[in-house]
């Protein structure tokens, strides 16, 4: 605002300590460097193993001693207890309860695990009031006997079964399951029995190993049902899980869940099954090939194989038409020069012995035979009945752009066109899932698309989130700690630490390129041969092409979207690409100064640094490698990747910095405000909040900002930079331009024209942003004008720390610290619950106790990102929803890059300073630090 009169904040800040925000954690660091060095050769992989036999073998009376640890004490039946295999509540039960399920086919081992989510949200008393005030009950939701976790995939080869019982017994998988049987039903559990769910031949091969081994018992489940149940769930489920590849293009299909029968499920494991489904458990399988994946890898190791192929010119073997026709198509029956007329067929002629070829050429040449074979077959399958839609499944696929360019072309060739082949990125995981999926006590079948978040990979599946024992990088201390390793806490131990560097070397393995197949084709037989582009092939492909599955049954959908079905086409902004390398990659030193520069927090911020560098590497050379992402899901991305490995609040110092400096000088602004007339102060109040949201540990410009003021010279200098008109916006799908400063409208909607009193709103829900001066300088004041005038308000944070970000769990003691200087917000915060145990008693006018006010209450939004999908909300978001009248989103992530073109049922104000040059340029024709004050009414 140019010249801010009376600026409150003139001289004030002589007053308080200056806060200097210090950056000696990166140099730190810099100095010190970080832990490193790590490497797994296989020799150390033997002793691993070997040393488990041993040491399981010396422990197995211990470990077939060994029950589920489940508190059973007061355990009581949920709900109706008529009801069949009703959900029996364990209250006492504390520890993690882990779940596995198998899928032991003939070349490879599928496992899908589950984790319980740690309870990271408050359930205090405060929380129960503001609930009793929103009227949630749990009744009208079901109850779920899962309460939230993660679903990891990862697999082994079946010939390294050995691996794949060591990573079980590591992660505790076989002792967290309990008896599948008695988990809903009345009848005691089996003191003994530890059943596990498996699929496949191995099931059935490998049972008595695995009673032996680990003290399980496996309840062997059909392959068949497994596998539809699996393809079933997951096309219902996940976003993004099918997708077409054609001539080196990958595009993602939205399946219509109404819409999804029948189709043919293709599974190419080691041979290949091909099933007519018609429905949830109505399928049949109507054929097969026994030319499928064990077929490629029997002639050699699949992954050099598949490495070979990348080089191969199978001309030099396969007999193409262009060879009988002397160089000619045969184009009467359509059939160009470069179609293989018969595989390996020059093999005969030449009279050359097999090794006499190119291990390249043969390789290649195996591959496109083996996926014409299945694409041919599985066509003649979807002609006889009829279908149109086939999808692929199975780990020969490997998420491997040549194999799937060549079963699509076949496909289409056969089909000219009128039949689809669509791939699914849980591919090698369809069984394990429908085995997961069997025990019923999951009621996974009953969880919606928005139950389901699907997370990345950041070494979860190695790592499990944690890391044990000592640090990585010194190979001789390892070796000696293995040496000591005879407890089994201490090989617990040792085996993480052995997945985790597995983990970490992948994270720089996986950098290798996808080679893609160039476009074009030549008739059957398509494009001649791959690319030689991208010599190296990514050796585990499959590997980050999912991610973690997180469930959390009590999201919602945010019930004031206008349009949710086209929410998704409207919230997101930001490309990824081009925005992949603006995703600073500071917060790394920032986490490891979070824990107070240790040992360990070097160790796991250096791993972190590496698993984020990886993915984004990975994400670079593939943007959809994760499926569609925007920068929400990036920014999401490196949330994540920071909690698996265990920085659960890397900004918690520099938040708390920020909120008590400006909790110091908030009497003074509303003491400011309070000499304002209305009008001037609802202006200062919309500035005060878009001037306080320059505090964003996201911008690297805002950070260099940072280092070079203290938080009030900042805060100051932003506000009097405030002017309007602010910007205008470019709507990304309109392409037109809009004029964003509303103010003068949302004036007209709050105070009036003409003499005439608006109605006050009812309810109005405030996203609120970062801590520090954002939320008590920007929004707290907002949020009290708005109770002043009468309207209850709902302060709407994020249920898990992202950045400087506030969370619903700090945000009671701000309130509470600023209530102390303000009636206004205590009175509001007493009657909303938010005071209970933060109760001040020396209010300002002397009143007491239960007040008029109407309530100011505080509820988490369900995500930990910068970034908001209105899709997956809190329960509790939803039912304050429901009275709603003005939703307020404030920021770049909740208002710009998610949900700037959201449209709501009930008025909006979007508010935000763009903080980054390119993006102020690209989004706004303007420049760093411009704002955005967007107002809508109801749709
Ligand atoms: C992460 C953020 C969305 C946070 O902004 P906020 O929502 O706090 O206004 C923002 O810092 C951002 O877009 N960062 C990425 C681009 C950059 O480096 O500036
Ligand atoms: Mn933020």
């Amino acid at each position: 605002m140019a010249g801010l009169n009376g600026d409150p904040f003139l001289g004030i800040d002589d007053n308080i300590e200056k806060l200097q925000y210090n950056n000696n954690s990166k140099e730190a660091i810099d100095k010190e460097g970080l832990v490193v060095g790590i490497g797994e050769d296989s020799s150390n992989n033997k002793n691993n193993n070997q040393g488990g036999e041993k040491d399981m073998a010396g422990n197995s009376i211990h470990r077939s001693g060994s029950r589920p640890q489940l508190d059973l004490s007061k355990a009581e039946i949920q709900g109706n207890s008529e009801e069949r295999d009703p959900t029996i509540l364990l209250p006492n039960q504390t520890d993690d309860i882990s779940h596995l399920a198998l899928d032991i086919g003939g070349s490879l081992i599928k496992l899908v695990y589950f984790s319980r989510h740690e309870d990271q949200s408050v359930d205090d008393k405060r929380k129960k009031t503001v609930k009793e005030r929103l009227g949630i009950s749990n009744g009208n939701r079901r109850n779920f006997p899962v309460l939230g976790g993660r679903l990891h995939f990862v697999k082994f080869e079946t010939s390294k079964l050995n691996e794949c019982l060591d990573f079980i017994s590591s992660k505790q998988l076989h002792r967290g399951g309990i008896d599948s049987h008695h988990w809903n039903s009345e009848a005691p559990a089996n003191e003994n029995a530890v059943i596990k769910k498996a699929t496949g031949g191995g099931a059935y091969k490998f049972a008595d190993l695995f009673k032996e081994r680990l003290g399980v018992s496996i309840d062997k489940e059909d392959e068949m049902d497994c596998l539809v149940a699996g393809a079933n769930f997951l096309l219902k489920a996940i976003r993004h899980e099918a997708f077409t590849h054609m001539e080196g293009h990958k595009e993602f299909v939205q399946i219509d869940h109404n819409d999804l029968f029948p189709y043919l499920l293709v599974n190419i494991g080691s041979g290949v099954s091909i099933i007519k489904v018609d429905g949830d458990g109505k399928f049949q399988r109507v054929s097969g090939t026994n030319v499928g994946g064990g077929t490629y890898w029997g002639l050699g190791s699949f992954d050099e194989l598949l490495e070979l192929s990348q080089r191969g010119d199978n001309r030099t073997i396969d007999m193409l038409v262009g060879d009988i026709y002397g160089g000619m198509d045969y184009s009467k029956i359509g059939l160009s020069a470069s179609t293989i007329a018969s595989s390996f067929g020059k093999a005969i002629s030449d009279k050359k012995e097999l090794q006499d070829y190119r291990p390249e050429d043969i390789s290649l040449s195996l591959l496109r035979m083996i996926s014409y074979n299945i694409g041919q077959i599985s066509y003649l399958n979807a002609l006889r009945f009829g279908l149109k839609r086939i999808f692929f499944g199975g780990f020969f696929i490997r998420g491997h752009a040549y194999t799937m360019d060549t079963i699509s072309f076949a496909v289409h060739f056969w089909s000219k066109g009128e039949a689809q082949a669509m791939f699914l990125r849980h591919e090698g995981f369809l069984g394990a899932v429908g085995a997961f999926m069997s025990y019923q006590k999951h009621g996974l079948d009953d969880l919606m698309v928005h139950h389901l978040v699907e997370r990345f990979p950041m070494g979860a599946p190695y790592t499990g989130g944690k890391i044990h024992g000592p640090p990585l990088g010194d190979l001789n201390e390892k070796a000696s700690i293995m040496e000591f390793c005879l407890t089994n806490m201490r090989q617990f131990m040792l085996y993480s630490i052995s997945w985790m560097e597995k983990f970490v070397l992948k994270g720089t393995e996986i950098t290798a390129p996808v080679p893609m197949a160039p476009p074009g084709t030549t008739g059957l037989g398509g494009f001649e041969v791959p690319s030689s582009r991208g010599a190296t092939l990514r050796s585990d492909a499959s590997a980050l092409n999912v991610g973690v599955l997180h469930l959390v049954p009590t999201l919602e959908v945010f019930p004031l979207l206008a349009d949710p079905k086209m929410y998704w086409f409207t919230v997101l902004s930001g490309h990824l690409p081009d925005l992949v390398d603006k995703v600073n990659k500071y917060t790394h030193y920032e986490a490891v100064a979070s824990e107070g520069g240790t040992d360990d927090a070097k160790r796991r911020g250096d791993a972190f640094a590496r698993a984020f560098s990886a993915h984004l590497a990975r994400l670079m050379e593939e943007p959809a490698a994760y499926g569609k992402l925007g920068l929400a899901n990036l920014l999401e991305l490196r949330e994540e990747c920071l909690r698996e490995f265990q920085f659960l609040d890397a900004y918690r110092s520099i938040k708390q910095r920020e909120n008590e400096a400006s909790l110091a000088v908030l009497p003074d602004l509303l003491l400011e405000l309070d000499h304002m007339d209305e009008e001037t102060r609802l202006l200062t109040l919309i500035e005060g909040v878009l001037a306080a949201n320059i505090f964003d540990w996201g911008s690297r410009a805002c950070v260099d900002l940072y280092h070079k003021g203290t938080i009030i010279e900042i805060y100051r200098m932003s506000r009097n930079k405030m002017q309007r008109p602010w910007r205008s916006l470019l709507d990304v799908n309109l392409h037109s331009v809009l004029q964003v400063d509303d103010f003068d409208l949302f004036k007209e909607r709050m105070l009036g024209s003409e003499g005439k009193k608006p109605r006050p709103h009812k309810r109005a829900l405030l996203f609120v942003d970062n801590s520090g001066a954002d939320i008590v300088l920007g929004m707290l004041p907002l949020a009290r004008e708005l109770l002043r005038r009468g309207t209850e308000v709902v302060l709407v944070a994020n249920s898990l720390p992202a950045l400087n970000d506030v969370t619903a769990m700090e945000l009671p003691d701000i309130v509470a610290e600023a209530a102390k200087h303000c009636d206004i917000l205590r009175r509001a915060a007493e009657a909303g619950g938010l005071l209970v145990d933060a109760m001040n008693n020396n209010s300002l006018d002397g009143s007491r106790g239960n007040s008029s006010s109407v309530p100011l209450m505080v509820v988490e939004n369900g995500c930990g990102s910068p970034c908001i999908d209105l899709r997956q909300v809190s329960s509790e978001l939803a039912a304050a929803a429901k009275h709603a009248d003005l939703v307020i989103l404030e920021g770049m992530g909740r208002a710009l890059h998610t949900n700037f073109n959201a449209r709501f049922k009930c008025e909006a104000l979007k508010l935000a300073m763009v903080k980054n040059q390119r993006l102020a340029e690209k989004l706004i024709k303007g420049k760093i630090y411009d704002c955005v004050c967007r107002y809508e009414p109801a749709t």
